[in-house]
């Protein structure tokens, strides 16, 4: 039966919204889709029977994978999402194109639709932008030192990450092997890591790439920027605690970082844009964002273990921006390249309910955490299951959503002897 989408003012995933992902049915082929409602256009199905002048972009509609559209930068982003607003909510476009079998539903039990991995990635870049997680963590590393390092408040810090490791919502977590070294022991052990954590992130996914040479500064970042996912950086906090000096993190982070399926784009985020907190240092030109473009964003993120609430991390209280970390990502001269993903850094506010990872809400495993079940958690178990979910204003009293991020820990597998 041909069900045409319904769907109410108050859907998360309404023509306000329209996140991109990448979807196939019974084995077939990979299609961009589009999410509305409960259901899923296929885009470059959509692009063929009907006109416009979206035809002449087809090629990019039909591509299995997002980053030719992502490559074609803004106008052409601005073209597809008004088309696509367009025919969703046009009665007799949307009759024809479920008609057409265009639309199908995201949770139909008969025809299962898989979503993948929406977009190459090429590099990832994992920053470290909330200045309460950065505050917290350091008290929990580096007891004897300041909380904050000196550079922390003039410029975003970050280190490179692992892009082959992006994994997509869903897909299952193996607990780490790796070195390890209790504060008491003279050597380093070796096996699965006892303190795996979550850290609840927000990714911002690079479409128009840079030349080698050429600086984005933070006017053109709306020119660069494609959209937003969400993402877990599954961390390993007893092979990092060892690893991590002197040039930060390594293989404690690097097994698997997992993303939402939906990438929002940046234009569905325009009602959730905000100040970003005062800052408390001048900064140099390149990064100082006084009186500019507001870039701050209102997102509310809940973390989940087992289907039970962990905590809800304001976005909105993140010190740097994702224009000043695209402008410092660049300012040497590094180029950008379609498919460029970088990681916020853990999204953790002021309030105890506001932790982005275990590390925070236990206190470095000190002090466990009660579900609303009565069970309690340090680090996770295997089994255990993390959801990262999100939602913004999007102007009007209404809401968007930015689906959700989940991940299952498996048991670690016995590392064949060489
Ligand atoms: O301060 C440290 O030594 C370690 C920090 C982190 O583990 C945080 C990290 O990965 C960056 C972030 O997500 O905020
Ligand atoms: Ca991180
Ligand atoms: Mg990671």
């Amino acid at each position: 039966m041909i069900e045409v989408p319904t769907v109410t003012e108050d859907d998360l995933f309404g023509p306000d919204n329209l996140p991109y992902g990448v979807f196939s049915a019974d084995g077939g082929p990979r299609r961009i889709g589009v999410r509305y409602g409960n259901h899923v256009l296929d885009l470059g199905g959509a692009a063929a029977v009907l006109d416009g002048p979206h035809r002449r972009h087809a090629a990019l509609l039909a591509a299995p994978v997002l980053n030719p559209l992502m490559a074609a930068g803004r106008p052409v982003w601005t073209e597809v999402r008004a088309a696509v607003r367009s025919w969703l909510t046009d009665p007799g476009t949307l009759r024809l194109l479920a008609g057409r079998g265009l639309l199908p539903r995201l949770d139909d039990p008969g025809r299962p639709l898989t979503l993948h991995l929406p977009f190459e990635v090429a590099d990832y870049v994992d920053f470290y932008a909330s200045e309460h997680h950065a505050a917290t963590v350091g008290r929990i590393f580096r007891p004897e030192a300041e909380p904050l390092t000196p550079n922390w408040k003039h410029l975003p810090i970050g280190y490179h990450g692992r892009a082959g490791t992006v994994v997509v919502s869903g897909t299952p977590v193996i607990r780490p092997h790796g070195q390890h070294r209790a504060p008491d022991a003279a050597a380093p052990g070796f096996g699965p890591s006892r303190r795996l954590d979550i850290e609840a992130e927000v990714g911002f996914v690079v479409g128009t790439p840079s030349p080698l040479g050429e600086p984005v500064g933070m006017a053109a970042a709306r020119d660069h920027l494609f959209g937003v996912c969400l993402l877990n950086d599954w961390s390993a906090r007893d092979l990092q605690a060892w690893e991590y000096r002197p040039l930060g993190p390594f293989l404690g982070k690097s097994f698997a970082t997992s993303v939402s399926a939906w990438v929002t784009p940046l234009d569905a985020l325009d009602g959730a844009r905000t100040a970003p907190p005062p800052r408390s240092h001048p900064l140099l030109p390149y990064l100082d964002d006084t009186g500019g473009e507001e870039w701050g964003l209102d997102l509310r993120l809940e973390v989940l273990l087992n289907g039970q609430r962990l905590s809800g991390p304001p976005f909105a209280a993140m010190y740097w921006t994702a224009a000043q970390q695209l402008a410092h990502l660049t300012v040497n001269g590094a180029s950008l390249r379609t498919g460029d993903l970088f990681a916020s850094g853990t999204v953790s506010g002021p309030g105890p309910h506001e932790r982005g990872c275990l590390l925070e809400m236990t206190w470095g495993g000190r002090d466990p955490v009660r579900l609303p079940d009565g069970t309690e958690r340090v680090f996770l178990e295997d089994g255990d299951e993390v959801t990262l979910t999100a939602w913004a204003p999007a102007g009007a009293g209404r809401r968007i959503g930015l689906g959700e991020v989940t991940g299952r820990v498996e048991p670690a597998r016995t590392p064949r002897s060489s």
